[in-house]
């Protein structure tokens, strides 16, 4: 008799050793938070290369801890070693650089103060649908942002880190988004106004209303006094969904918003900004994106666990044509999309109103 079952190639250790950054990924985050919390990498970018034991001197740390550190960086290529002698490693040399390391370090800081306990929960949000990692920040409310006032210091944390995040990813809506010929934007939950202020300062031909809740408009207020835009970045408080958007606008922008909301609350939006958009305006809708085939990106698939357990019980990041799909029911046409070049998935969807 012949066997006809087919029989799977036992996993070899190679199969299995793809499991190690998984399976520590917690522990590869706690290197790279650690290493910022404790001044490892301005250290080396300043001073590097320099031996273990110089490292642990500068930094105050005993030869164990400070060799525990270099340990973790170094296997995670976030330093390099050559001859006993320490450096910054590539991605960190990179984001110096290019001046892009203070936003980087926000960027970690986040991730470690609002996001990475409610990660525990990730299975539980799943399971139930709910932002589960929400009971981490004291209220009632269902979406973080309303509870962001609720706990000193939370406010001023979430929009320093909001801000890096936008502006490491906002060269595409700025730069490669042709703004010639508009003239006035709607930024709709435009937080602390750090893309408006971007937007005023590289085209001096727009105006640009920030409307976001009360709490998230006195940073707003302070940064565009600080930029000196007063005069063309106004501010509105209002809730997006429940109070009329103001009019005058031929351009209305979602910046970092749809992630948040459910397909059907994304429409209401998508909505409300094509009743009030100047007739021949655009709509403008700019946050990560899935691929198409649900397949990727990476970033996406591990920025969805901070979707699933906090923003609000819908949160995700949508593919590009589910924002196709929602712009076109919504009324808009000349539907285009605009890829950034950076290392996030981050790009524009846009639409325009019949004229
Ligand atoms: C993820 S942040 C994005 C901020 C900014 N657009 C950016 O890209 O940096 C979402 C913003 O939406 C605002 N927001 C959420 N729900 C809101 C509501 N119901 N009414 C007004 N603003 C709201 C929040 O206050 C927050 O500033």
């Amino acid at each position: 008799m012949t066997d006809l079952t087919v029989h799977e190639p036992p996993a070899t250790g190679s199969d299995l050793a793809e499991l190690v950054p998984i399976l520590f990924g917690h522990a590869a985050f706690q290197q790279l938070n650690a290493a910022c919390e404790l001044g490892l990498f301005e250290l080396l970018h300043e001073r590097g290369p320099l031996g273990a034991a110089e490292v642990a001197e500068a930094l105050g740390l005993g030869r164990r801890p400070a060799g525990i550190l270099l340990l973790g960086t170094t296997a995670l290529r976030l330093t390099a070693v050559e001859g006993g002698r320490y450096r910054t490693g590539p991605a960190v040399a990179a984001a110096f650089a290019q001046g892009s390391w203070p936003v980087l370090r926000d960027i970690v800081e986040f991730q470690a103060r609002v996001s990475y306990l409610p990660a525990a929960d990730f299975a539980e949000s799943l399971r139930t649908g709910e932002n589960a990692g929400i009971r981490h920040f004291p209220g009632d409310t269902r979406d973080l942002y309303s509870r962001l006032a609720g706990v000193p210091g939370l406010e001023e944390l979430f929009y320093r880190c909001m801000n890096s995040w936008s502006e490491l990813s906002n060269p595409v809506l700025v730069d490669q988004v042709d703004h010639t010929g508009t003239r006035r934007i709607l930024d709709v939950g435009g937080g602390d106004a750090v893309n408006a202020i971007a937007l005023a300062r590289a085209h001096p031909q727009l105006r640009i209303t920030v409307l976001d809740r009360p709490g998230a408009l006195e940073p707003a207020r302070r940064n565009i006094e600080r930029a000196r835009l007063a005069d063309r970045v106004g501010t509105h408080a209002a809730d997006i969904f429940d109070d009329p958007y103001p009019g005058g606008h031929d351009c209305v922008l979602f910046a970092h918003q749809l992630v948040i909301w459910s397909p059907e609350q994304n429409l209401r939006l998508l909505r409300k900004a094509h009743d009030a958009v100047e007739p021949g305006g655009r709509v403008l809708v700019f946050n990560a994106f899935c691929d198409d085939d649900g397949a990727g990106p990476l970033y996406a698939a591990l920025d969805n666990v901070y979707f699933a357990t906090l923003p609000f019980r819908d949160s995700t990041i949508y593919r590009w044509c589910e924002h196709e799909e929602w712009l076109r029911a919504a009324g808009f046409t000349g539907l285009r999309r605009v890829a950034g070049t950076g290392w996030t998935p981050h790009g524009v969807v846009e639409g325009r109103r019949a004229p």
